[in-house]
């Protein structure tokens, strides 16, 4: 094959670390292979190796790369960039200035530099960088590194910033490392898009993912795969859903509908796994099965990975927690991930106790989730707010002063659907936000029917490639509205008892044409 000029594609970033090769392959077979999986740009970083041997090293990658047109960078090392005549340097804070490197490189010479703040980034683009590494994201055994991995939202204040800086030569671009692999490379990408502009990131750089398997081709080829769905397919990468944002509420409600009778009508029996807590596992699971979809209650860690492909929608409900059930939670959110399969955070208490509010935060920072659904209490506790305080898993007051306003920003800002819960329940995806005005008191009086709004969620929004998880969140909450409202209008139900058995019945019986002409729901941004 030709040789071809190499361009700048950051998309998947291999950091090269001979230390971590088995010894089944050399580190040159690894990044060929690594290549023929999917990497774009490879960064020979040989942290103890002598200089003659860097170069010898560097020169047989620097075949590989050349003749498949993947840039080969050097880290640290201009001299060996130099001798080699690499495609460019990696260089980090505490190695040669960058404008002493682009002196010695020239202007045509590719150099990356590592950020870790938003001072470290400016000073970075007005040295006229081509990319930034901004680090560190999550924990990683590779290096020790200086500062707290930031998860992805500090990454994302990072290149909000630089995104906003006046560019004096080129535009700029920018990976993200540390602790990065296929099972939460679709989530840093979504949730590292800039709040203004939905901007992604140009790729992940990542290190063991692929230097520490035995199959750096097929490893490769997992995290390119995860990449392209979450620059092409993810929802946020959709452009404005048609759906929710048109302004024609009859083409919302028929959307819904339509979401509705997929389920209905038997054409799909969405798998929900569930896990959740002690005092309503039996009622959303019959509830589950009621609105036509299929319970599973796979719990335990280790048998999260199996059942993993085919389930359609995760729950993860932290009403009676404990610190097993978290390692299972964990397992079966990182395996829901690997497969975009759709996850609904139930954040039940969460402003009860300090180990709760600690679980929630690290399960969104490291996996993030498709809808959040919460009381006001619970919607405050996460969005930092002091206006709802709770009693236990319930919210005191009467709410927000601008429940539009704070759903829409939270979702905003989390880059999920948020579903607040009330009297009112108002659901946003940061750009859309809806009330519905159905339900009935009697919701409120036996417990587990917040938890069976999950199961619904969950139920509707059974994938993310095909369901807009806005239209599934409406019809979920629309639908289990509407069977408390049948439930409680029944001549047989009596109170919290009868309406309990009933409400599940309804939810059976519940007709999309009920669903279509009684749906109350309102535009509301
Ligand atoms: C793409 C990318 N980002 C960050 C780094 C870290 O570089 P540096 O700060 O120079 O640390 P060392 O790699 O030298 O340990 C990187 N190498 N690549
Ligand atoms: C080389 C490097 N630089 C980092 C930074 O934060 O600047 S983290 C890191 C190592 C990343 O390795 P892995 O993909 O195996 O976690």
């Amino acid at each position: 094959m030709a040789a071809s000029e190499p361009k700048l594609d950051l998309t998947l970033y291999l950091v090269t670390d001979s230390g971590m090769l088995s010894g089944s392959k050399t580190l040159v077979q690894t990044v060929d292979e690594a290549i023929q999986g999917g990497v774009t740009i490879v960064q020979l970083r040989e942290k103890t190796a002598e200089t003659g041997d860097f170069i010898t090293l560097a020169r047989k990658v620097l075949k590989v790369t050349r003749k498949a047109g993947v840039p080969l960078l050097i880290n640290d090392r201009i001299d060996v960039a130099l001798a080699v005549g690499a495609d460019g340097v990696h260089i980090g804070q505490d190695d040669m200035s960058l404008a002493d490197v682009r002196r010695i490189l020239g202007p045509n010479k590719i150099i990356g530099v590592t950020v870790q703040s938003l001072e470290e980034a400016e000073a970075a683009v007005r040295g006229g960088a081509n990319y930034l590494g901004i680090g560190t994201c999550y924990a990683t055994l590779t290096k020790q590194v200086k500062v707290e991995p930031q998860g992805p939202s500090g990454i994302r204040d990072i290149w909000e910033h630089v995104l906003k800086l006046p560019n004096p030569t080129h535009p700029i671009r920018a990976v993200t490392i540390g602790g990065i692999n296929a099972y939460n490379a679709v989530h840093v990408l979504d949730s590292t898009r800039t709040l203004s502009g939905n901007i992604p990131l140009d790729g992940l750089a990542v290190v063991s993912a692929i230097m520490a398997t035995e199959e750096p081709r097929l490893a490769a080829q997992k995290m390119r795969a995860q990449i392209r769905f979450a620059l092409e397919n993810s929802w946020l990468a959709r452009p404005h859903s048609n759906l929710a944002s048109t302004e024609d509420l009859q083409v919302v409600r028929r959307a819904v509908v339509d979401v509705f009778m997929q389920i209905k009508s038997g054409s799909h029996t969405p798998l929900v796994q569930h896990i959740t807590n002690l005092v309503v596992i039996n009622d959303c699971a019959n509830a589950c099965l009621a609105m036509g979809g299929s319970p599973i209650m796979v719990t335990e860690p280790e048998e999260q990975h199996d059942p993993a492909p085919v389930i359609s929608s995760l729950v993860i409900n932290i009403g009676t927690l404990d610190k097993q059930q978290v390692v299972g939670m964990r397992a079966a959110m990182r395996e829901a991930r690997l497969h975009n399969t759709p996850i609904v955070l139930d954040p039940v208490a969460v402003g009860a106790s300090k180990y709760r509010a600690q679980v929630i935060a690290e399960l969104l920072r490291d996996f993030g989730a498709h809808v959040i659904k919460g009381n006001a209490s619970e919607i405050a506790a996460l969005a930092g707010s002091e206006e709802v305080k709770s009693r236990g898993v319930d919210s005191l007051g009467s709410g927000f002063s601008d429940p539009v306003a704070v759903v829409t920003e939270y979702s905003r800002r989390q880059r999920c659907v948020v579903v607040m819960t009330g009297a009112v329940d108002y659901l946003s995806d940061g750009r859309s936000t809806f009330a519905i005005r159905n339900g009935h008191p009697l919701q409120a009086a036996i417990t587990g029917s917040g938890c069976m709004v999950g199961t619904a969620l969950a139920t509707y929004i059974h994938s993310i490639a095909h369901v807009d998880p806005l239209i599934g969140a409406i019809a979920g909450m629309a639908a289990i509205n509407l069977a408390a409202e049948h439930a409680a209008s029944r001549n047989d139900v009596k109170g919290p008892g009868t309406f309990r058995a009933t409400f599940i019945d309804e939810m059976y019986n519940l007709s999309s044409q009920q669903l279509q002409d009684e749906m109350v729901i309102e535009r509301l941004l």
